[in-house]
């Protein structure tokens, strides 16, 4: 952090330099007087009032260069603690160099490195540290969800439930304390006591923090919508008929390589890069693992995952590669040919795990339609709804987990994370559980899929709903052909259905409403975006239930002491108290000049 050693005062323009504007700021922060500054402005300084704005010449040895606005905020309330001027110039770029250097040759200041505005903040305690990385997501977002919890960060919304974790540390730290030093007159009794319910509030609030950081976060900041399928499964179709409203916002995304294409749709507020991975032509088994593999990688890290299968040109050994992945939708294209029905009936899907499947047409005229499909023959053990009504694993039973939490359960040390709801109740989605174990799986679908929740939500597309029956989607027996155990819970579309219709219509809003509707639930629990919060707060969550594993044998006060304090070291870190220069710097790397 070397550049940021000396007091000196700072200039930058803070409202970007890459493109001419109608205004720009640029802000000095640092000086001692500003009655120093005279020599630059027509305005008579010593009238300057306080956060006001005055108009003024911006002169030097009778030139003028500019006419603007300045507004000075004295030390201690301004945004660096230090005295600040801000000068609302013309947003010309060689304006605004030509006032920089005015300044820099002749005004004792030095141009702000990058952050460097923001980093003395931090340092007059203006900022907390997580404000500043708060600060840097909100400048850095992509998402509407970033832009809320930057600014929310910013705010201090979070460091104050540091603050409170701290202080319920602080608290749980004089028990010790206490025990030490008064336990025999208190009475053990009374120490265990005082231990327990000190440690209980601590827990009960790292716990809450720590539901925060479960699930596959860092898929949420720049989340991703991946297409995969054979050649002439209809991705490429899909991935227009998807990206067909969305033209103004679409971009092409950079660092994309060869074997796909990526465009940004933008749904509700999120923008969600849309990947069209390429089917594979090349006769050559290395090529096509190669190409397996590459989709593979996209498809770990994303977060929607949709697999097209055209049952007319369906290979079983390539749906066999993807016996791992947990699809968020299966398409099943080319519904419009006459035969589809018993084509269908041909592939075996029995391995691929998927939340929803439908039929779909992609080459109507309309963009495209998508209506309910049932799966005749051996159904994925993990496949929890035929059709694209409500998904009914967004409203079972929440984990049995979550109740896991109070804080002296003998087995916190099992408590699994308390899933989003639907990832709680979707068998495939329930990583933990180990998602290719049979065994589990049917015993979570017997727990999760087949109870009708009173939560069940409204259908997302009601209009959909109504729409006509579909000749191809009757009921099936249950588990007709099925040997698979689970055949006869998982068959989506039972017999008991008798009127299973399910909607019909344009491809379009029915995935992009099942989108939108896994984002809204991932990120229901207001994940923590940061990552090293997250690192921070499972490790202060581990040591405390290190911790309380210790707190029956509260004889040997010493070690409890000392594990105490290693607790509060995690602790200091997360609230920043301590930061060392490699956080510092990681934190400041993203700022640009002028923040
Ligand atoms: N013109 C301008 N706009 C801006 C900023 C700025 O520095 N200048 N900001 C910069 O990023 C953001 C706003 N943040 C700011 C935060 C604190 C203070 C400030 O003067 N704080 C004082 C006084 C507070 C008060 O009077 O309520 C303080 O905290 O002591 C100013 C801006 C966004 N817009
Ligand atoms: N009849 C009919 N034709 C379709 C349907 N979906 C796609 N097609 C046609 O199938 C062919 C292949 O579709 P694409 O969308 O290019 O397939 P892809 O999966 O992108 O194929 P690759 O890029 O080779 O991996 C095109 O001629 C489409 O018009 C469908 O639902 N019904
Ligand atoms: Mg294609």
């Amino acid at each position: 952090m070397n550049f940021y050693t000396d007091d000196k005062t700072i200039i930058a323009c803070s409202t970007g330099t890459q493109s001419n504007t109608a205004i720009a700021v640029l802000r000095l922060s640092g000086f001692k007087n500003l009655i120093d500054l005279q020599k630059f402005f027509s305005f008579d300084l010593s009238k300057t009032i306080n956060r006001k704005s005055h108009l003024t010449n911006i002169i030097f040895e009778d030139k003028i260069f500019d006419n603007g606005l300045l507004v000075f905020f004295p030390e201690g309330g301004s945004y660096t603690g230090e005295n600040v001027l801000e000068l609302s110039i013309h947003g010309n770029q060689l304006n605004i160099q030509r006032i920089l250097e005015l300044f820099v040759n002749h005004g004792d200041c030095r141009s702000a490195a990058p952050g460097e505005f923001t980093y003395r903040a931090l340092k007059n305690k203006k900022l907390s540290l997580s404000q500043v990385e708060g600060l840097d997501m909100l400048l850095n977002a992509n998402s509407s969800l970033m832009l809320s919890q930057g600014l929310d960060i910013l705010q201090g919304d979070l460091h104050a439930q540091y603050l409170a974790l701290y202080d319920a540390y602080l608290k749980l730290k004089a028990a010790v304390e206490i025990s030490i030093d008064f336990s025999e007159d208190v009475g053990v009794e009374e120490t265990q006591k005082l231990f327990q319910d000190s440690f209980a509030k601590f827990f009960k609030l790292i716990s809450s923090l720590k539901t925060r950081t479960e699930g596959n976060i860092s898929s949420l900041l720049s989340p991703e919508i991946v297409l995969v399928g054979q050649t002439n499964a209809g991705k490429s179709s899909l991935f227009n008929i998807l990206l067909k409203h969305d033209r103004s916002i679409v971009s092409n995304i950079a660092g994309t390589t060869r074997d796909y294409v990526s465009e940004v749709i933008h749904i509700d507020g999120t923008n969600f890069k849309l990947v069209d991975t390429a089917g594979i032509r090349e006769s050559s088994d290395v090529i096509e693992n190669i190409g397996i593999d590459r989709a593979m990688n996209i498809l770990s890290r994303s977060f929607y995952k949709i697999l097209i299968v055209n049952p007319y040109e369906t290979n079983a050994q390539y749906l066999a590669k993807f016996t791992d992945v947990d699809f968020d939708f299966l398409v099943v294209s080319h519904s419009d040919k006459s035969d589809f029905d018993s084509q269908v009936s041909t592939v075996d899907f029995s391995k691929i795990k998927t939340k929803n499947i439908a039929k779909a047409n992609f080459n109507s005229l309309e963009g495209g339609s998508i209506g309910p499909l049932t799966i005749l023959g051996p159904m994925g053990p993990l496949m929890d709804s035929g059709s694209i009504g409500p998904d009914s694993k967004t409203a079972g039973p929440i984990e049995p987990n979550s109740k896991n939490l109070g804080p002296i359960e003998p087995d916190f040390a099992k408590t699994g994370p308390i899933e989003p709801v639907e990832k709680s109740v979707s068998p495939m989605k329930n990583e933990k559980e180990g998602s290719a174990d049979s065994k589990n799986s049917a015993q979570i679908l017997k727990s999760g899929s087949i109870e009708p929740s009173s939560k069940n939500p409204a259908p997302i597309e009601p209009k959909l709903e109504k729409s006509s029956s579909n000749s191809q989607s009757g009921p099936i027996g249950p588990g007709p052909v099925g040997p698979h155990p689970n055949s006869e819970k998982v068959a989506p579309i039972g017999p008991k259905n008798e009127n299973q219709s399910g909607p019909t219509g344009p491809i379009e809003p029915v995935l992009k409403s099942h989108i939108i509707k896994k984002f809204d639930i991932s990120t229901a629990n207001n994940p923590i975006l940061l990552e090293r919060h997250r690192d921070v707060i499972n490790k202060i969550y581990s040591k405390s239930i290190e911790f309380s594993s210790n707190i029956n044998e509260i004889d040997d006060v010493a070690i409890l002491s000392s594990e105490v304090n290693i607790l509060g070291h995690s602790l200091t870190e997360l609230i920043g108290i301590v930061s060392p220069d490699d956080v510092l710097n990681s934190i400041f790397a993203n700022f640009c000049i002028g923040k």
